[in-house]
């Protein structure tokens, strides 16, 4: 693994993964994965196709369950724990297919998604004011909106949910230019509310202009650990592990 970054944020961890191995059956996918995300700081984890990095988030959340390892929130273990436990701990995990209800309107997923209970950190207002997109397609139908409609409005709904650690599946895959650019715009907003983002990201100069510190998975191994200058002045990496 090449050597750490020299920049380390000294934000205190919020989410730490330490040496998982995950399988699907008998199918060894993560190699002892470790890695850790700081309080407000937006982490990109990058590598090829079917490298495991969705594996990596599903292990996170209780999706799939690590065989070793550990994964804990500000210190709290989340293996073994159950899914709703792990999302009630304030883990989000906005999955690659956008989940959201498409028979009701972007108002009505939103107002569902809103916690009654806690106070939540992103409130409907807060919203409405940093996602104009979806203010003007209240009343449209889930299934009536455009991908990267979608993608804001799964992305508004985890942030409802008291969220403190926010983890995005490929967030601008299948969304022209102009649309990334919101999406990136956006995830700058999250991180300026404090949120703590882990992004999965096949568009590679997207996730270097959002994140903090970047990792990049190969073969289910974590092999580099760095800034993004040191992936953008490092071809070589670059070609090795993401074939650009
Ligand atoms: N439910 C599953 N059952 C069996 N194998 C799986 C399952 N999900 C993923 N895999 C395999 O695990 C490996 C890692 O997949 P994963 O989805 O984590 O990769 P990825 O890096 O996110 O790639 P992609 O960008 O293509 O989603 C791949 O070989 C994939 O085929």
């Amino acid at each position: 693994m090449s050597a750490p970054a020299a920049t380390a944020v000294a934000a205190p961890t919020r989410l730490k993964v330490e040496a998982i191995n995950t399988y699907y059956g008998d199918s060894h996918v993560l190699r002892d994965v470790s890695l850790h995300v700081g309080a407000g700081e937006t982490v990109a984890l990058l590598g090829r196709n079917g490298v495991g990095k969705t594996t990596t988030l599903k292990s996170i959340v209780g999706w799939v369950k690590p065989r070793t390892g550990s994964v804990t929130l500000d210190c709290d273990e989340l293996v073994g724990r159950d899914m709703m436990t792990i999302a009630r701990a304030g883990i989000a995990l906005v999955p690659e297919e956008r989940r959201i209800f498409t028979n009701l309107t972007v108002a009505e997923n939103l107002k569902i998604a809103q916690v009654t209970t806690r106070k939540p950190g992103w409130t409907l207002d807060h919203v409405y004011d940093k996602f104009p997109r979806l203010r003007e397609r209240l009343t449209h139908k889930g299934d009536e909106i455009s991908g990267g409609e979608k993608q804001m409005l799964a992305i508004a709904r985890a942030l409802l949910q008291d969220v403190k650690v926010l983890l995005l599946d490929e967030p601008t895959e299948g969304l022209a230019p102009l649309i990334v650019r919101e999406v990136e715009n956006v995830i700058r907003e999250i991180k300026a509310s404090g949120i703590t983002t882990l992004l999965v990201e096949q568009n590679l100069y997207s996730a270097l202009s959002v994140a903090d510190r970047c990792y990049i998975i190969d073969q289910g191994e974590v092999k580099f650990e760095g800034t993004p200058d040191q992936i953008r002045g490092d071809e070589d990496l670059r070609r090795r592990y993401l074939h650009v």
